[in-house]
């Protein structure tokens, strides 16, 4: 059977930095690295909250200098993805991970763009980009940044909120995202990932964000779970992070059966994928051989991908139309 046709909405490009691209991108820079190879490196990746693997996903930004290193990065991430059924990706980079360690705006940013101007016919995936703040460090920073890009007309198409969640509230960001906005970009962010169901709200009706990041954690508050369904927001859930980050202790507790049978607009995505066990694919998989998941629920995550990415409704249909096609083949009895 073919992939399921994807959305990818949830994905820091820095996370899909892997193991041997690490030692590659060390290696050309000069760069040595405290680790004696890739397998040893993969043996850290135990990790026991969302701290203890931002802690290495930083430090591991390092191998990251050049132009030609974060198109490398990103391009290896396409191939990846187009064998897991991505056919659209929306991507998130940390542009002030790479300030604060001395590397220029415009060399992350367009090393990231580089790959993606080319990704439909180097992938058969469209694309595009969302600029994330680190919400552990000052807004007042994330504004600087946020005006640096709009006046070097980066090529994003709107911001998020990542990095450390609890005592980062978004309301701290409500001048940020008005920002944005004004200028005509989407707007996300991560809430109700190891932060509570309040930091939701307060996305939700402080920021105004048109998606939310993970999110998992609304299933604490009833009102909020009214209002996520009433509105259909769309909730990127991403799984094996969840399982890896100890915000569910094993895959078969994990709430998107329950997410789904509330009728929240949810959808799978791989958010971190070389530092937590797989990509889209891995994660459709997962839940899956954990809960028996259907064909129809599949191609139910599938169509919410869809119908929350960022795209024009030509491409939202043609998609749409991928999916039905998938499910109708998936459903029909194969020769043998
Ligand atoms: N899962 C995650 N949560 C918050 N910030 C992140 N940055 C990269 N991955 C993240
Ligand atoms: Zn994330």
């Amino acid at each position: 059977m073919p992939p399921l046709p994807c959305a990818e909405l949830h994905l820091h490009i820095e996370g899909t930095l892997e193991p041997e691209l690490i030692f590659t991108l060390a290696a050309r820079n000069g760069i040595s690295l405290p680790y004696a190879d890739p397998a040893d490196l993969a043996t850290r990746y135990a990790f026991t909250d969302l701290q203890s693997f931002l802690d290495l996903y930083y430090a591991n930004m390092d191998v990251l200098r050049t132009e030609q290193d974060f198109t490398d990065m990103t391009r290896a991430y396409l191939r990846r993805a187009a064998a897991a059924g991505v056919r659209h990706a929306e991507i998130m980079m940390d542009p002030q991970a790479h300030l604060a360690r001395g590397v220029p705006l415009e060399t992350c940013v367009n090393g990231v763009a580089a790959a993606l101007s080319t990704s439909e016919t180097d992938a058969g995936i469209s694309t595009s980009l969302i600029a994330a703040f680190l919400r552990d460090r000052p807004a007042a920073e994330a504004l600087e940044v946020l005006r640096d890009l709009l006046a070097m007309d980066a090529p994003i198409i709107g911001i998020g909120l990542d990095s450390a969640e609890a005592g980062y509230p978004p309301s701290l960001f409500r001048e940020v995202y008005d920002v944005a906005r004004d200028a005509g970009l989407k707007c996300v962010a991560h809430a109700g990932e190891e932060g509570p169901a309040a930091y939701v709200w307060e996305a939700l009706d402080l920021l105004a964000v048109d998606r939310i990041d993970h999110g998992i954690r609304c299933l604490e508050d009833e009102a909020l779970v009214e209002r996520l369904v009433a509105d259909q927001v769309p909730l990127t859930v991403c799984p094996l992070s969840n399982v890896r980050l100890r915000a569910v202790d094993a895959i078969g507790d994990h709430p998107l059966p329950a997410m789904l049978a509330r009728g929240l607009n949810v959808s799978v995505h791989s958010d971190d994928p070389a530092y937590f066990g797989g990509y889209l694919d891995d994660n459709l998989a997962a839940l899956v051989d954990a809960f028996g998941l259907g064909i129809d629920d599949r191609a139910r995550l599938a169509a919410n991908s869809v119908r929350s990415a960022f795209i024009s409704e030509g491409r939202r249909q043609d998609l749409l139309a991928e999916v039905e096609a998938w499910r109708v083949s998936a459903h029909a009895p194969r020769a043998v």
